[in-house]
């Protein structure tokens, strides 16, 4: 059976947010969320930026249709408190009901079927799609792990990684560090690599990219590993690294080592404030590039070892 929650925002100066949070939870709040820090799964808090002076939060009730009670009881229980925390009052409560589905399931109206270059598609699985021509599809329940295709750095990837299948010799090596939910590595079967490999130092990752790879029938091509990056071994025609830019820095020397002569090396996940940064580790290394595309606020690198 589904549940009903009411969700109610309120804006709250930092000093008084435990208190608030107290309180609500004296009144049967069962879960806050507190959204003020920027917080991208991708971008690592700034452990330097000054602290916000207030912040937004949202607090969940399971209901069965008493909300009116409900909202006055924390408008009183709030109002009190506001005498002890300075800045809370006057309150601004918006409040409405909550499907739980929605909480689980509402990421996915964001991640439909979309295409990538000429011919790859990148799709749910829960959305149909019948391939035209040579066009491939790739199949994809990210569940906890990053990447649908939707976010900049995956998308600059794949755009990369598809216009790489346009040219003749196609790369037939792959590989993929920091491989989430198995997207560019399938996305590299599909489009024709006969030998990929994808590294994630994340276990949970691993795992549904295990799964993905299994549900796009590409196991007899694409392998899965939680191994270091330092302890795999062979050259690549192509190498892709989506993660952050000082990651990409720190493993230069094992990603360029790995290159194949004549190969791409396709860094992502670098923003652009961050991008010269990477240039520059990069420029020891004996290669031609960097081609740079950008998506909102994100960059991709786009190098070729000398053939
Ligand atoms: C932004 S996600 C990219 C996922 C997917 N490749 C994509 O393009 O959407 C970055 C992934 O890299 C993994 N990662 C970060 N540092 C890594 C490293 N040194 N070696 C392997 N994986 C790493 C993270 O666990 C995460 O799953």
């Amino acid at each position: 059976m589904k549940t009903t929650w009411y969700e109610i925002r309120i804006d709250v100066p930092a000093s008084g947010l435990d208190l608030v949070c107290n309180e609500l939870g004296e009144l049967g709040c069962a879960g806050i969320t507190v959204e003020e820090r920027t917080l991208d799964t991708f971008v690592a808090p700034d452990p330097d930026a000054d602290a916000p002076e207030r912040y937004g939060i949202s607090a969940y009730f399971p209901t069965e249709g008493d909300e009116t009670t409900l909202r006055t009881q924390v408008t009183e229980r709030l109002e009190w408190l506001g005498q002890l925390a300075p800045g809370l009052l006057p309150l601004s409560l918006q409040c409405r009901p909550v499907q739980e589905q929605d909480w689980a399931e509402g990421w996915k109206q964001h991640f439909s079927a979309t295409r990538i270059g000429r011919r790859l598609i990148v799709k749910p699985t829960w959305e149909d799609w019948s391939p035209a021509g040579d066009e491939v599809v790739v199949n994809l329940d990210p569940g906890m792990a990053f990447g649908t295709g939707t976010h900049g750095t995956t998308r600059l990837c794949l755009e990369a990684l598809a216009g790489l299948y346009d040219q003749a010799p196609v790369p037939t090596r792959v590989l993929d560090v920091g491989t989430g939910s198995g997207i560019l590595a399938i996305a590299a079967a599909a489009l024709g690599a006969r030998r990929v490999l994808g590294c994630d130092i994340e276990e949970e990752s691993c795992r549904v990219a295990r799964e993905n790879v299994e549900l796009n029938g590409v196991g007899d091509r694409v392998e899965i590993t939680g191994a270091p990056l330092e302890s795999l071994e062979g050259d690549f025609d192509v190498i892709l690294a989506n993660i952050l830019a000082e990651e990409n820095i720190r493993l230069g020397d094992e990603l360029t080592r790995r290159l194949a002569p004549g190969s791409a090396l396709i860094l992502s996940g670098i923003l652009q404030e961050k991008e010269a940064l990477v240039t520059q580790a990069f420029a020891r290394y004996d290669l031609h590039g960097p081609e740079v595309t950008h998506e909102a606020e994100w960059v991709c690198l786009r190098y070729r070892k000398p053939a």
